[in-house]
């Protein structure tokens, strides 16, 4: 069981770098394991280089147990696992177009992915802009906390997006869904658009509950 999802995690995390979706050493994933502790990808490492053997052990209190030192940002995981009961993956990138979004002065914090296609409203919801704070920093953690209880995506400022998902998954393909519409929305640049009407908004809601 463990061990599919060791593996699990470094596909999708290989995957996630070898198109392109986050760069360098950027980005981290966690799996909430059936003990209820997590297993987390290894700070400083390029999501390419994930190894199944080499992934970071947390039991179900937050503490480190085995394996390499966790992401810098596992206090930002768990403080979306705290606040999301059904979350049983988290996924950050520094998706480029998202963080993009991120910066614009004209993004809306409640809604910072306007609703432009069907499947970023059914994988993601309404996308809050978290205020910046450095990486690794513990504000960033409370920041978060703040707000995932309502969210389950959220954009970092001048940094990336975090997603989380019943499973990792889940959790993958709304990442995708977030920096594709986030490109979108470059794409449309400055020209008028017609987004998704507030009742086609419910209507999806309806069809393809969360
Ligand atoms: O994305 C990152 C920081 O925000 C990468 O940090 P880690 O290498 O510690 O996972
Ligand atoms: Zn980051």
């Amino acid at each position: 069981m463990t061990s599919k999802l060791r593996e699990e995690i470094c596909k999708i995390g290989q995957s996630l770098y070898a198109r392109g979706y986050t760069a360098g050493s950027s980005g981290n994933i966690s799996v909430r394991l059936p003990d209820g502790g997590w297993l987390m990808t290894p700070t400083n490492i390029a999501m390419g280089d994930l190894d199944p053997a080499e992934l970071a052990l947390i039991d179900a209190q937050g503490r480190f147990v085995s394996g390499p030192k966790p992401t810098k940002e596992s206090f930002l995981h768990l403080a979306m696992y705290r606040h999301r009961a059904d979350a049983g993956a988290v996924v950050h990138l520094h998706s480029t177009h998202a963080v993009a979004v991120s910066m614009l002065e004209e993004t809306d914090p409640d809604a910072a992915i306007p609703p432009l296609t069907a499947y970023a409203v059914m994988k993601l919801g309404k996308v809050k802009l978290v205020p910046y704070f450095p990486p690794g920093d513990p504000a960033l953690g409370d920041a978060v906390a703040a707000v995932a209880g309502k969210h389950h995506a959220v954009l970092l400022a001048n940094h990336g997006p975090v997603v989380a998902g019943k499973d990792l998954r889940a959790a993958q393909y709304a990442s995708e869904e977030l920096e594709e519409t986030a490109k979108l929305l470059f794409i449309l640049g400055d020209r008028r658009y017609r987004a998704l009407t507030p009742d086609a908004i419910l209507d999806l809601q309806h069809r393809f509950p969360s």
